[in-house]
């Protein structure tokens, strides 16, 4: 994503739900479509950045989705998307200036929540002059600051679209991030946060790896891979086309994410539970003011659809959506063609009536 142009914006010193404070915190950003248009606000997933929409040079992660004529079309809506506090795509994280020892945070970045990164898109959303959006947007760890942002600002939208996203976290997805966690912090290549390049984790790789079995399902690999023996053989014991792919898949990860990003933000995604000092999450589900359009996606794994329909049901105004699918817990990144009309309907219409599908 080299090519664009980077936006910032400043946010002064924000105070973490943990009482630590983050001095001089910004926020990278980007905005696109029509400057007096209904604003969606994107929120992204694990290793997803700002650059949601493509342009002419590079694809935007959510191009399927969103874009001139798309299912959200830019001409008629802006859209923005932050980069979320802890990543590195040039918000505030650990690979920032501590303003303390004027060196990289690395693991001295403090703790982030889910609650924090909404917090400090509330800031920076008030620092570029917005009050209010149409609706708040994401999948996955960006659907956790969906589900937050109709929470804790109530009154700043319309809408909440929610994909593949559970009012607290699974105890299988916290599992699976566990071995994440463990094969990073276990890796001497890692130096308790210290490596030169992300290139130099292999535990990372392995993370990527873990988290791709648990974003994806044994229907989509059979149908892909079916036994396949790879050509370009790693050794003698790793010679089929899934375990190529899984290592490719870690490998490219590498190239473009920082390692210890990747560990606040999947300790972020652990912490997310809707339900924390409100009760528990069906009480917190009842206090929605905004209409909630929830997806869920089959085979996911790590937010399961029956769970995100039953989080739905307690939405006073909700609908829910079972979208059929190989892909699992990735659903939300492909297949639009099956899902994204109604994504565009939910934009156009508002009712008071719960959907089921
Ligand atoms: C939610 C977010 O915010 S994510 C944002 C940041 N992430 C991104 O921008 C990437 C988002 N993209 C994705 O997650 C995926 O590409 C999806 C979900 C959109 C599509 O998934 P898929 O169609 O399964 O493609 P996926 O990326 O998993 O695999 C294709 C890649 O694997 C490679 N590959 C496929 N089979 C093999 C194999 N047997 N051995 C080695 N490599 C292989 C392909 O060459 C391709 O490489 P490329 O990415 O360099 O072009
Ligand atoms: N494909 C997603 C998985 C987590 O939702 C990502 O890389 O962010």
């Amino acid at each position: 994503m080299g090519g664009r142009r980077m936006e910032k914006v400043e946010i002064g010193t924000l105070l973490l739900e943990n009482g630590e404070t983050i001095p001089h915190a910004e926020l990278a950003y980007e905005r696109r479509g029509p400057m007096d248009a209904p604003i969606i606000l994107v929120c992204h997933a694990l290793t997803g950045s700002q650059y949601t929409v493509g342009t002419s040079e590079e694809p935007g992660w959510w191009d399927g989705l969103i874009g001139p004529g798309k299912y959200i079309d830019t001409n008629q809506y802006q859209v923005i998307t932050f980069n979320v506090l802890g990543s590195c795509y040039g918000s505030t994280g650990p690979q920032s200036i501590n303003p303390e020892t004027s060196r990289p945070y690395r693991m001295d970045f403090p703790f982030i929540t889910i609650r924090d990164m909404v917090h400090a898109q509330k800031r920076a959303l008030l620092a570029l002059g917005v009050n209010r959006v149409k609706a708040v947007i994401g999948g996955s760890l960006g659907g956790m600051q969906v589900l937050e942002w109709g929470l804790l600002y109530p009154n700043d939208m319309d809408q909440l679209l929610l994909f593949a996203s559970t009012p607290y976290y699974s105890d299988y997805g916290i599992a699976f991030n566990e071995i994440g966690i463990t094969a990073i912090e276990n890796d001497p290549g890692w130096k308790n946060g210290y490596y030169q390049s992300s290139e130099d984790v292999k535990g990372l790789e392995i993370a990527r790896m873990v988290g791709m079995v648990s974003y994806r399902s044994a229907p989509l690999f059979e149908s892909r891979f079916n036994r396949k023996i790879a050509e370009d053989n790693h050794n003698k014991f790793s010679s089929y086309e899934v375990s190529s792919y899984m290592r490719y898949q870690g490998k490219k990860l590498t190239e473009r994410f920082d390692a210890n990003s990747y560990l606040y933000l999947l300790r972020a995604m652990n912490s997310h539970d809707i339900g924390k000092g409100r009760g528990g999450w069906k009480k917190a589900a009842s206090q929605y003011k905004a209409k909630l359009i929830a997806f869920g996606f089959q085979h996911d794994l790590i937010f399961r659809p029956e769970d995100i329909e039953a989080f739905a049901r307690e939405v006073p105004d909700s609908e829910y959506h079972f979208v059929p699918t190989k892909f699992g817990h990735d659903g939300f990144l492909v297949e639009f063609e099956n899902w994204g009309h109604i994504v565009r309907e939910a934009l156009q219409e508002e009712s008071k009536i719960q959907v089921w599908g």
